[in-house]
């Protein structure tokens, strides 16, 4: 409903022109002088004024000039007297939307307030496009700028991303090994697909309990079950119109793929514990690192959702399939933890970078990532050296050890136990990989959280709970940071800590 305000001297014509109005529908309010008229802008969102030319206090060719200056969203209808054309001209000029004059024919009103109201919704709508456009283009160029790489095979990737975005109901299935990139790839497809206005809803099916699982997809029903103290709507019902992205579909139970496939095939959803079948409209993206044809064949995998998930696949190459990007990588990293750190490091030395790319990266780019923050954190200099990277030695690179002492934080242990790099082969050993692999990485990614004058506080308790478990031996303590120890010896000295 709009709001319309009159400002007129003459009481009888307001009383007529709001009854009219307040008739059809409008909402009406009343000024007898300017700065009445003044005060109700103010106080309401006035979408149309009727505003006479002769007034006290001031002419209204000057009143339409304040109004246009404060309150430029407010249209302005003038009702001026026969013979006045120079002042319709003015008025015209300085913004008036439209005029009629005086004796008042009140459906001549009425046409003039109708199509200041069409320009008005037109205007909605243009603004609420045009903040559409907006949001959704830097929202696509800020997930393509996250991808960073120039290497052909990262580029084809973006490639295919774009190209399978157009599409918005193909279904995507995006593969690749922990750590590749699989997250940011679904985030482009989304933004560059038409639904890109629509909500992302990415979830991840190895984190949600098997019992809870039809309940988080589907919603419920209020007293569905113990705890549902509410109606709440699903991830299908939450995507409505947008993306469903599935991270790690491997890991979701058979009972639950059943399900899935029978929402894909039918598109409708009824929430947990009700009766009413709801449409649903989305896209769905999947993606795995696990080999879904080998799961088929074992079982674990329905073969119907498999071909129905991935009409389209697009595959990341591991990060050692290309390893151009690790420079442009390291330089990113970089830049996000130097603020983060307060410090500056410029970059990583030619030798560092030589040994890291002779490194096979099963973690990928997560783990990169992991080992530039670790790095940093432990680095004085104004380049990153191989002895803070926790690089391998020439010896080391392909023997045991160094895949557990950067083993990705997120490691699943499933892929610890097949991981013959990583078993434990004495009780000291034991409890100095476990430092390594599970509680070095912990802490590391608690970094995240902290602030930044607590860094120093953290790295000070690392180096001593290191030192703790190698009974203050200091080369062992090095060995187990994997750092040299005249490395060991510079950050204890900084850090007051000899
Ligand atoms: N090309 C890249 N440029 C910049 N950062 C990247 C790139 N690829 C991955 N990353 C970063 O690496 C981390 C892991 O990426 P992401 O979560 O997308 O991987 P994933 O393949 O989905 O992993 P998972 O299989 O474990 O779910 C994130 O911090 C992400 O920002």
């Amino acid at each position: 409903m709009l709001n319309v305000l009159i400002l007129d001297d003459e009481d009888i014509i307001r009383t007529e022109v709001n009854e009219f109005l307040t008739n059809v529908g409008y909402s009406v309010y009343e000024a007898d002088r300017p700065s009445r008229a003044m005060e109700l802008l103010q106080q309401h969102e006035i979408d149309i004024m009727i505003l006479d030319i002769k007034l006290p206090e001031k002419d209204g060719v000057e009143v339409l000039q304040d109004v246009k200056q404060l309150h430029p969203a407010t249209e302005v209808i003038m009702i001026t007297g026969h013979g006045d054309s120079d002042t319709v001209l003015q008025c015209m000029k300085r913004g008036a939307f439209d005029f009629f004059h005086k004796p008042i024919r009140l459906l001549e009103i009425r046409t003039a307030i109708e199509r200041t109201e069409r320009f008005l919704s037109l205007q909605t709508k243009l603004r609420h496009l045009e903040r559409r456009f907006d949001a959704v283009s830097t929202d696509l160029q800020r997930s393509i700028a996250d991808i960073v790489g120039s290497s052909e095979a990262i580029q084809g990737v973006i490639d295919t991303t774009l190209k399978a975005a157009a599409s918005a109901d193909t279904s995507v299935l995006i593969t690749g090994e922990s750590g590749s990139g699989k997250e940011l790839v679904a985030r482009v497809l989304h933004h560059a697909s038409p639904r890109a206005s629509r909500p992302y809803v990415p979830v991840n099916c190895s984190a949600i309990p098997d019992t809870l699982i039809e309940s988080e997809f589907f919603g419920h029903r209020k007293g569905a079950f113990t705890g549902a103290i509410e109606d709440r709507a699903g991830y299908f019902e939450a995507a409505e119109g947008g993306t469903l992205f599935l991270d790690e579909i491997g890991d979701m139970p058979l009972a639950a793929q059943t399900k899935l496939l029978r929402v894909l095939e039918d598109r409708r959803v009824k929430r947990v514990g009700g009766t009413r079948e709801v449409p649903v409209n989305l896209r769905v993206i999947a993606a795995t690192n696990q080999d879904l044809p080998r799961m088929i064949s074992d079982k674990a995998f329905r073969g119907d959702l498999y071909y129905r998930i991935n009409t389209l696949e697009i595959r990341i190459p591991p990060l050692r399939e290309r390893l151009a990007d690790l420079q442009e990588l390291i330089s990113h990293f970089i830049s996000d933890f130097n603020p983060r750190f307060r410090k500056q490091i410029r970059g990583i030395s030619a030798d560092a970078l030589q040994k890291l790319s002779r490194y096979d990266f099963p973690g990928n780019v997560r783990e990169l990532r992991g080992m530039v923050e670790r790095a940093m954190i432990l680095s004085d200099g104004p380049l990153l050296e191989a002895d803070v990277l926790s690089l391998p030695s020439e010896a080391r690179s392909s023997g045991p050890g160094f895949r557990s002492a950067l083993a990705p934080l997120d490691r699943s242990p499933d892929s610890q136990e097949t991981d013959p790099t990583v078993q434990p082969n004495s009780a000291e050993g034991l409890s100095a990989q476990r430092f390594q692999t599970e509680i070095l990485p912990r802490q590391l990614a608690e970094v995240d959280q902290l602030e930044i004058g607590m860094v120093e506080e953290f790295e000070r308790s690392l180096l001593a709970e290191a030192l703790k478990r190698c009974q203050h031996n200091k080369s062992r303590t090095a060995q187990m940071l994997d750092i040299s120890i005249h490395a060991l010896g510079r950050r204890l000295r900084r850090l007051e800590m000899s």
